[in-house]
């Protein structure tokens, strides 16, 4: 068992753990070891890229690399669910690629990504092939979402080679981006139905792309062709519609629902509600949700305004501070980026044209710090609770191998300073991108030092990224989330034998 109660003597004997001679060993020494369910003073032993032991006045020999965390958090490094590298979208790609995005985000704190595959002509295979190659630069870890854009019986097959296979146990529809990715309620109906068979979790873009496409064309008739068209065109109402319309259509099918950046009030709401009824609904806000408004929107300047520029919309002021009160209450279970970059060349296809700029913002290295100042320093979530909105994601089936400080899980590591402080400025972010929608915020909290995969990465504010390191981590079906689905399924068929059973008698 590999995630068996480690010391450090029993380890070749216990665990079965075989460290090499040319082993790199770390010990992290005095700091607090935060979990998403306790949190503990104790040391860290590191051999091999796994966490051999957590236990106070742990001794080790001369060969071993000390990292002193007195006064700081010892956490898990970030996963986030939710990121667009390399993706060839709305006629560009994203500037990020698997080894840039990935060293911006282990600068950050986030050690693991998950990213969406997009199928090339439909093909889930061709899709999962090419981002295979996009990701062999990796410096990090990542796992795969993968995207279902039609639906055939070639698709259906191809899902379960995913899931079988490939170690994918999530789909994304797209109710939104009409004449591209979108899907309509049929596919979206076979698709989780299909999701449920192979117990892997359907994730929704909630907006009402025919609705979105009305608004855009309405907006252009009013002449109003600048970045704010943006945000006017697809109101909230069709955010929440979308999240209405697939949450019932979950329900009616017994499975459980991701849904994806979740940017408004009216969103959040049907999502609290189904889960007030019981149904299985996650719903996931990013951090440009939490904690901006549109006013960016606006600017006079086309440039910064359409830095902007994503799907779902930045809401106004107020939808940011109920999103977060969703996070700190449980309505809401985790936070992801949706981290999806162009550069100011890229944003000015549209500048005679708001349909025509890329839709994505920034926030793979920010989201740690973001998160940090904006719950915990405002005393809305505990530590714990940090860690469990940003790393220990037991939708995915990660856990205990990530998202843990626990003997036996991989040794992808924060050393966190809450008496320090982040500033961040697009001129020293490490995107590749030339602007940042949270430039100029600062905050308590820093990011030290990351670990990922036994190394060392990010210390006195240098990386040290090596591309080909990061690992694919497959991820298997069938998480807590389908738990009783069966029974629930059973119980359904029983009580429709009651109303069978009363016309077969009358007939
Ligand atoms: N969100 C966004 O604007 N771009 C990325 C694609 C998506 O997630 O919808
Ligand atoms: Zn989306
Ligand atoms: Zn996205």
């Amino acid at each position: 068992n590999q995630f068996c109660d480690a010391g450090i003597g029993y380890r070749e004997s216990t665990c079965g753990i075989s460290p090499s001679s040319s082993s790199s060993k770390l010990l992290i020494k005095g700091g607090t070891v935060v979990n998403a369910h306790q949190q503990e003073i104790a040391d860290v032993y590191v051999e091999d890229g796994v966490i051999v032991a957590v236990k106070p006045n742990i001794k080790v020999g001369d060969d071993v690399t000390l990292l002193d965390a007195t006064g700081k958090y010892i956490m898990p490094g970030g996963i986030d669910p939710h990121t667009h590298l390399a993706m060839e979208f709305m006629g560009t790609e994203t500037i990020d690629d698997f080894f840039s995005g990935q060293a911006a985000a282990l600068a950050g704190g986030t050690t693991m990504h998950i990213d969406f595959v997009i199928p090339v002509n439909g093909s889930l295979v061709a899709g999962f092939e090419a981002y295979e190659r996009k990701a062999k630069k990796s410096c990090m870890d990542y796992g795969f979402h993968m995207a279902i854009t039609k639906w055939d019986e070639s698709v259906s097959r191809e899902m379960e080679i995913m899931v079988n296979e490939k170690g994918i146990n999530s789909f994304k529809f797209f109710m939104a981006y009409k004449g591209s990715l979108m899907i309509n309620d049929e596919l979206l109906l076979q698709g989780l139905k299909r999701c449920k068979s192979l117990g892997a979790l359907a994730m929704v873009h909630a907006e009402n792309g025919d609705a979105v496409f009305e608004g855009q064309k309405r907006m252009i008739e009013l002449g109003i062709t600048g970045p704010e068209g943006h945000a006017l065109s697809r109101p909230a109402v069709l955010e929440g519609e979308a999240t209405a319309r697939a949450i019932r259509l979950a329900r009616f099918v017994n499975t459980p629902l991701y849904v994806v950046h979740v940017m408004s009030i009216d969103a959040m709401e049907e999502i609290a509600k189904a889960r007030k009824s019981g149904q299985k609904v996650i719903g996931e806000p990013v951090v440009s949700g939490l904690v901006l408004d549109d006013s960016g929107l606006w600017d006079p300047d086309f440039i910064t305004a359409a830095k902007y520029v994503m799907s779902p919309p930045i809401r106004e002021s107020g939808h940011d501070k109920a999103l977060q009160a969703a996070l700190s209450t449980g309505v809401l279970q985790l936070v992801g980026t949706d981290h999806c970059v162009f550069n100011s060349t890229q944003k000015a296809f549209g500048i005679d044209d708001f349909r025509k700029i890329p839709n994505g913002v920034n926030g793979i290295e920010e989201r740690m710090h973001l998160v940090w100042d904006t719950m915990v320093e405002s005393g809305q979530i505990s530590v714990t609770d940090y860690v469990r909105i940003t790393s220990t994601e037991w939708i995915f089936n990660l856990y205990p191998r990530k998202g843990a400080i626990l003997a036996g899980s991989d040794a992808d590591i924060i050393i966190f300073n809450p008496n320090s402080s982040f500033e961040i400025r697009a001129s020293s972010h490490h995107s590749r991108t030339d602007t940042n929608v949270f430039d100029g915020r600062k905050g308590k909290g820093k990011v030290e030092v990351t670990i990922a995969g036994g190394r060392v990465v990010w210390q006195d504010d240098e990386l040290k990224v090596v591309p080909g390191s990061g690992k694919y981590i497959e991820m298997p079906p069938f998480s807590y989330l389908f738990n009783g689905i069966d029974k629930a399924d059973a119980k359904y068929l029983s009580s429709l034998q009651a109303p069978v059973g009363r016309f077969n008698s009358a007939s």
